[in-house]
């Protein structure tokens, strides 16, 4: 059986596990807290980072970007990216910001473990910056589409819905519901698909002193 290393709180993860469900592949979820020392993480990334995908023979692959590269190979039945090479490096863009916007809260979240007198306060802010023009950029691209790239529901949507939900894992208090009311409609429509119903991330206990 094909087998996902995932998280809770992983945005990336939650890509392939929507990815995974749209395309009705069936695999076993093993959630795991990759920040503590008990996590199998490593033994399939040297990199050791989740989302893994692992497949029957052992292989792995990882890189969220690149697995979903990897199952739209593997598994092209209802295709998560346009057709048109152009509209699919658009969508390809939208994941690059989602993302991008996703690592900046992540490097966010750690700078806050840390104890406030070694926090870098211009650190936090050049991070604050990558979300806040990132979301500008993503809303910008939505504008009031019913998909964010193309005439159907793909890997951008997908991007945005997770990175748009990460938010209120990471970073609560960010006013993006107020600058940016379009992706709150399209982030509700995300939502309501079975496949992000199904994977609404949550914070995780992390046992070990990372930082
Ligand atoms: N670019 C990677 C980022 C993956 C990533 O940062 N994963 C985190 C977990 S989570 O932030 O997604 O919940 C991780 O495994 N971190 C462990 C580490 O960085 O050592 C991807 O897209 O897959």
């Amino acid at each position: 059986m094909l087998r996902l290393l995932s998280a809770t709180p992983s945005p990336y993860a939650r890509k392939v596990r929507i990815a995974l469900a749209e395309k009705g592949i069936p695999f076993e979820l093993a959630t795991e807290v990759p920040w503590d020392s008990t996590t199998q993480t490593p033994r399939h990334n040297p990199l050791e980072k989740l989302p893994v995908l692992i497949f029957e023979d052992g292989t792995s692959v990882y890189e969220s970007r690149f697995i979903l590269e990897v199952i739209e190979a593997r598994w092209p039945e209802s295709p998560l990216v346009p057709a048109d090479p152009w509209q699919r490096l658009d969508a390809r863009k939208v994941e690059v910001i989602a993302d991008g916007i996703c690592d900046a809260l992540v490097l966010l979240f750690w700078e806050r473990r840390r104890a406030p007198e070694h926090q870098s306060a211009e650190w936090i802010a050049r991070q604050r910056r990558k979300v806040d023009g990132g979301l500008r950029e993503l809303a910008r691209i939505a504008a009031d589409r019913d998909w964010v790239v193309g005439e159907r529901f793909g890997l951008a949507d997908i991007a945005t819905g997770t990175v748009l939900r990460y938010l209120d894992v990471r970073f609560p208090e960010h006013p993006w519901r107020s600058l940016h009311p379009n992706l709150v409609a399209l982030s509700a429509r995300l939502e309501a698909r079975p496949s992000f119903a199904a994977t609404v991330p949550v914070p995780q206990v992390i046992a070990d002193k990372v930082v």
